[in-house]
């Protein structure tokens, strides 16, 4: 009896623990921002470009990866996305997703020197953005693993969604609500494409960020189109940016993607 009733005292205090143990390992690999630190990264981005972030949810550097690893770099990548193994994605909820993905990890070097470096120049955002005064979350991990997704022409591209899953564990049921939590912990999408730098809106494709209503000079827009030119780096704030990924019209389009957890401030 005596046992029974230290039992049910000492539950509760075990319980929260443990729960958060098994929650920790569900996250996935990572490692911390500073030791991804990506030093000409830091020099192309700027305070104007923290700012646009923390003001608007989103920004864009156009040819960033031309500008930090030169042109023969981004061919090099594009030429190593062709040749990897796609398959359908495990996450793909309620939302359209006509993409194919492969994770490339960053402590291998078999998908290609392109990649790799690629991969490198997208660790490196969080750190350049906290060198640069970046406030809108703190406690950046950066994963192992980097999505690259191709979208093929004549599919539905990809529909409007949040890249964190925040549906409870009513909704989902236990299992699912614990796989995503890598996905609640995002705080920051990191990506860049890997296409034709000329890459045209005849080609489709775009990026398309819902931001609410913002004046363009000419008329109320609530959405800026991104085109998904090669080399182009976006960065957006995962939880609260919805956005979505016209279909492509000609050849395939390929996106390097990395997820930054963290916490809000
Ligand atoms: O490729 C893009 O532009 C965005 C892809 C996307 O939204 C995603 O993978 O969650
Ligand atoms: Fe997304």
């Amino acid at each position: 009896m005596a046992t029974s009733r230290r039992l049910a005292r000492w539950l509760p205090a075990l319980a929260a623990p443990a729960a958060y143990a098994l929650h920790q390992s569900y996250l996935p690999a990572s490692q911390s921002s500073s030791t991804c630190q990506h030093s000409q990264l830091d020099k192309l981005i700027t305070r104007e470009h923290v700012q646009e972030l923390e003001s608007q949810g989103f920004v864009v550097i156009p040819a960033a990866v031309q500008q930090v690893l030169g042109h023969a770099a981004l061919e090099r990548a594009r030429r190593d996305a062709s040749s990897c193994h796609f398959g359908k994605s495990s996450n793909r909820g309620q939302t359209v997703r006509d993409d194919v993905v492969c994770w490339i990890s960053a402590s291998d070097d078999s998908p290609g020197e392109g990649l790799v470096s690629c991969g490198a120049l997208l660790r490196g955002a969080a750190a350049a953005l906290e060198r640069h005064g970046y406030r809108g979350s703190r406690h950046h991990r950066v994963p192992l693993l980097l999505q690259l997704s191709r979208f093929e022409p004549g599919g539905r591209g990809y529909g409007r969604h949040l890249d964190c899953n925040f549906q409870s564990a009513f909704e989902l049921g236990i299992s699912s609500w614990l796989r995503a939590a890598g996905s609640r912990a995002r705080v920051l999408t990191a990506m860049v494409y890997l296409n034709d730098p000329d890459w045209a809106g005849r080609d489709g494709g775009q990026l398309r960020i819902f931001h609410g209503p913002q004046w363009d000079g000419s008329r109320w827009r609530d959405h800026t189109d991104v085109f998904p030119a090669g080399g182009t780096l976006v960065i957006f704030k995962s939880p609260q940016v919805p956005h979505q990924v016209l279909p492509p019209r000609k050849v395939d389009r390929h996106a390097l993607t990395c997820w930054i957890a963290g916490k809000v401030s």
